[in-house]
């Protein structure tokens, strides 16, 4: 390849984020959800990724849709198999910030370390951590996909919230509360956070 330098100077360097961020014309950064099944992180991230989306942004949500029913799917929900979830979730987004894109992940992520773990692999400058702090009582009223009811019926071992344990991230960047406010509101505290960071001058 060297030798072949002079006579392709474009093979000079590979491309780098910064040619990629400046062909979107956009930062990249990692949104990261974190906070308990059911607290809105995936409904947020939809929607937070529609309003970029709408502003010429380009976004890539990852969630347990696309990421525990495919790459993921080998794992579990013990401490080791999140611990994993998560360690892969954070190599992929990083290529995905690599490539210039506005990374989203809505995932449990239920401890520090295992957040610190995210942050530490991706780039804590670049790692914007969101709590969705919506009450555990809230949380399992909604109970949306009906994993509350059986975790205390003792159906699903390992429940995050009810016989697994949740710490509350220490210095989130943002908190939000779904039971106080609207989804909208949400996306507009997001949105005066994150858009400052990625709109190209
Ligand atoms: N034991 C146990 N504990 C917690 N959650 C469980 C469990 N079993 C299945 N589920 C469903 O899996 C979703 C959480 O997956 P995550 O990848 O976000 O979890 S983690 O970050 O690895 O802790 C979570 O979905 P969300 O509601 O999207 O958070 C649950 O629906
Ligand atoms: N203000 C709100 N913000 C976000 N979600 C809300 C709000 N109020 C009610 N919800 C509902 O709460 C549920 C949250 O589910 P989901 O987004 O899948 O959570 P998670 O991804 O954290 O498991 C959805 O059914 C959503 O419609």
């Amino acid at each position: 390849m060297e030798e072949n330098n002079h006579i392709y100077p474009i093979f000079d360097r590979m491309l780098m984020r910064k040619d990629k961020e400046d062909l979107l014309k956009q930062h990249s950064v990692m949104v990261w959800f974190t906070g308990l099944s059911g607290s809105g992180k995936s409904t947020i991230a939809i929607a937070l990724e529609r309003e970029l989306h709408k502003r010429g942004l380009l976004c890539r949500i990852l969630d347990g849709d696309n990421i525990r029913s495919g790459i993921n799917n080998n794992l579990g929900f013990t401490e080791a198999d999140r611990v994993e979830n998560i360690r892969r979730i954070a190599e992929v987004s990083k290529l995905f910030l690599d490539t210039g894109v506005i990374t989203i992940a809505a995932f449990i992520s239920p401890n520090n370390d295992i957040r610190e773990m995210a942050a530490d692999i991706i780039g804590q400058d670049d790692f914007l951590e969101v709590y969705v702090s919506t009450p555990l009582e809230e949380c399992e009223r909604r109970d949306v996909k009906g994993l509350y009811a059986k975790a205390r019926k003792g159906e699903i071992k390992n429940f995050t919230g009810i016989s697994a344990p949740f710490e509350e991230p220490a210095h989130p960047a943002l908190t939000l509360d779904t039971s106080v406010l609207s989804l909208e509101e949400s996306v507009n505290k997001l949105l005066e956070l994150i858009l400052p960071r990625i709109q190209k001058k």
